[in-house]
């Protein structure tokens, strides 16, 4: 479902990703693991093209890397693709359903999408993404009036209201206590699980992957470090993988992230404009389908 070979990718001087292999089977959970400036989310972020890789190719959801994106190969990209975010981006001052609903807006027309004219079917799907996460009787609340838990739950949803072959999770539990952040893995697992959603997630604690990964990834300065199945992690590969960060300890700003999806959404019209957006042309490689 995902295969990756020498990805690079750096900002400036700062060689972020330094050639990275990585191979995901269909219906996997992969987790990657990874110290602070890993660049674990800048994967994620070159993998849906919401950051432009510099080499390398990539085939993700039977869509190839090669050359410049056109804006009709990367609807399509983000039709297959999903994101869930650690701040879930979500609308706060429309309903629950809605922002699940701006799920399905990569599979309208961008008119009907600009004046939300929602068909029945999707709003049906709507629902029932929203009953796998639990929240269907919060439906026609604002979305503003949920707690955190509830507010990822909905990030969710709206990731499996696309109907996706794959789902990116960047960090979606960081903000969580531990209760609501198990919850949340949970249904993203179920997800794999039950429909067959592939799912990359990135996350900070070592007790979740184990628990939720079926395979996890050490990216370590750029470089995937090991690749295990839970039960063969050992203790030492961790001690040196976040061991790099701590000799390293000073302080590494964190550059603000110019991709779109990182800025609070306003509103439907808005999200329908971001599908429909291209990426700056680069020399960046570009999607075909496969
Ligand atoms: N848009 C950008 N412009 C410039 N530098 C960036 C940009 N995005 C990320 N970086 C830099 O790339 C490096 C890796 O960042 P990234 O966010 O991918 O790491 P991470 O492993 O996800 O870290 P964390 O776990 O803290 O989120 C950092 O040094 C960061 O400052």
């Amino acid at each position: 479902m995902i295969a990756l070979r020498g990805v690079t990718k750096r900002f400036g001087d700062n060689a972020v990703l330094r050639g990275v292999d990585l191979d995901v089977r269909p219906g996997e959970f992969l987790v990657v693991l990874g110290p602070s400036g890993a660049g674990k989310s800048t994967l994620l972020r070159c993998m849906n093209r919401l950051v432009q890789a510099d080499g390398g190719t990539m085939t993700i959801a039977g869509l190839e890397a090669r050359g410049a994106a056109r804006a009709t190969e990367l609807r399509e990209l983000r039709r297959r693709v999903a994101m869930v975010f650690q701040h879930h981006q979500i609308v706060p001052r429309l309903s629950v359903l809605k922002n699940v609903l701006s799920g399905r807006l990569g599979t309208m027309a961008v008119w009907r999408s600009v004046l939300q004219l929602f068909r029945a079917s999707d709003i049906a799907l709507a629902m029932a993404c929203l009953d796998r996460v639990g929240l269907v009787h919060k439906a026609a609340s604002r979305t503003d009036a949920l707690s955190g838990g509830q507010m990822q739950r909905v990030g969710i949803a709206r990731a499996l209201a696309q109907q996706p072959q794959v789902i990116l999770a960047d960090e979606p539990v960081a903000s969580l206590d531990p209760h609501t952040a198990r919850q949340a893995l949970g249904y993203l697992k179920q997800a794999c699980r039950e429909l067959g959603i592939t799912v990359v997630c990135n996350l900070h604690q070592v007790d979740y992957a184990r628990e939720f990964g079926d395979r996890i990834v050490g990216l370590s300065q750029g470089r995937v470090l090991f690749d295990r199945r839970p039960q063969e992690l050992c203790e030492a590969e961790l001690e040196a993988l976040y061991a790099v960060s701590a000799a390293q300890a000073g302080p590494q700003p964190i550059a603000p992230v110019t991709a779109p999806m990182n800025a609070p959404m306003k509103d439907l019209a808005s999200l329908a404009s971001m599908e429909a957006s291209a990426p700056p042309a680069t020399t960046a490689p570009t999607w075909r389908t496969a």
